[in-house]
């Protein structure tokens, strides 16, 4: 790397409360999503070069778009547009957040990429100004940019930072292949739909609960207030689903979910030596791809080098 690069260090996120209303005219629901970041990272680098260049590396490389529909590329260029800049910059993207897996991670590209461009171009933005492009390029960027713990009511996009008293420690599954966020969200409604069930009101808040186990810190009262609207949508688009979660259960994990819109997913362990020893099970029981373990909440983008 070169002395003008830029490198970002950005976090996946696991969604401890995902409420989701009925469809808005607009296409979108409205939800009440408590993001929590966790430290499984990409890295954006973003270099001085000649024309706009996206490149990727890692393990799920090759699902990566490398043309102007990636969110740093959009980033870059939303960025270059709204300061009146070249957007004639190299975007490495150093990628360990599984691809389309419902944790975030192009949103955190896009965040990443955002942060990196920023600060190689000198623009001067201020935190809000950035929040307010992350919002246009989706509605989980903001988050990435912000980390730790957070409330997003709307679309996901109107971010309110919240406390946490301690460290949660997680294991993670992988599954094969991804999940299309707006099939998961259009099976949502369709099970909805098709069940009679009244999707609650149009803008679904908070569990009073689910705060007070982030904010004391309290792993056990977290397990028992953590709910996904998606998850049921997402064991029907992915049936398997269902014998990974139950593997994590089984092998003690204070709570078993689906991280987002899936396939990942997600488990709550009491403390890291547990959550060690759920990943071993899980792992042995042979029910995803691979299993990470990871703890949260973690700050948000981060310049590093
Ligand atoms: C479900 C969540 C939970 O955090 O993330 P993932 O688990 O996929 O990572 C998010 O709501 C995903 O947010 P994001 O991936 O940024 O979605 P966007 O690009 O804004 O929208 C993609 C599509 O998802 C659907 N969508 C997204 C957000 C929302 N509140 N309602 C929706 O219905 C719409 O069909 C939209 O066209
Ligand atoms: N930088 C990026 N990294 C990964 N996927 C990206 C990126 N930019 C755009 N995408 C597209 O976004 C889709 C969703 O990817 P991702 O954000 O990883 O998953 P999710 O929305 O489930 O959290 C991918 O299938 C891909 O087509």
């Amino acid at each position: 790397m070169t002395a003008q690069s830029v490198t970002v260090r950005v976090p996946a996120k696991v969604n401890v409360q995902l409420a989701v209303a009925g469809p808005r005219p607009d296409g979108f629901h409205n939800l009440a999503n408590v993001f929590l970041a966790v430290s499984l990272y990409d890295r954006v680098t973003a270099t001085p070069a000649d024309e706009l260049r996206v490149t990727c590396s890692g393990p799920d490389a090759d699902q990566v778009p490398l043309d102007t529909s990636n969110l740093a590329a959009r980033a870059a260029l939303a960025l270059a547009e709204r300061y009146g800049r070249d957007a004639r910059v190299h975007l490495h993207i150093d990628k360990d957040i599984p691809v389309a897996g419902g944790m975030a991670g192009g949103s955190a590209d896009g965040a990443g990429a955002l942060l990196a461009c920023d600060a190689l171009w000198g623009t001067g933005a201020s935190r809000d100004e950035l929040l307010g492009i992350c919002a246009e390029l989706g509605s989980d960027v903001p988050f990435g940019l912000l980390g730790g713990v957070a409330l997003g009511l709307g679309r996901g996009e109107r971010l309110t930072p919240l406390e946490a008293g301690g460290t949660f420690h997680w294991v993670f599954g992988l599954a094969d292949g991804g999940l299309s966020t707006p099939a998961v969200y259009a099976e949502c409604d369709r099970l909805r739909a098709e069940a009679g069930t009244d999707p609650g009101p149009e803008q679904p808040s908070a569990s009073a609960v689910l705060l007070d186990a982030l904010r004391v810190g309290d792993a056990g009262a977290l397990a028992g207030a953590v709910a996904n609207d998606l998850q049921e949508a997402a064991v029907s688009l992915r049936p398997s689903l269902a014998e990974t979660l139950s593997a994590g259960s089984a092998a003690g994990a204070l709570a078993a979910m689906v991280s987002g819109s899936g396939p990942t997913t997600a488990f709550l362990a009491k403390s890291a030596e547990e959550a060690e020893r759920v990943a071993a099970a899980l792992r042995a029981s042979g029910t995803c791809r691979a299993v990470r373990v990871a703890c949260g909440p973690v700050p948000g983008a981060t310049v590093v080098g």
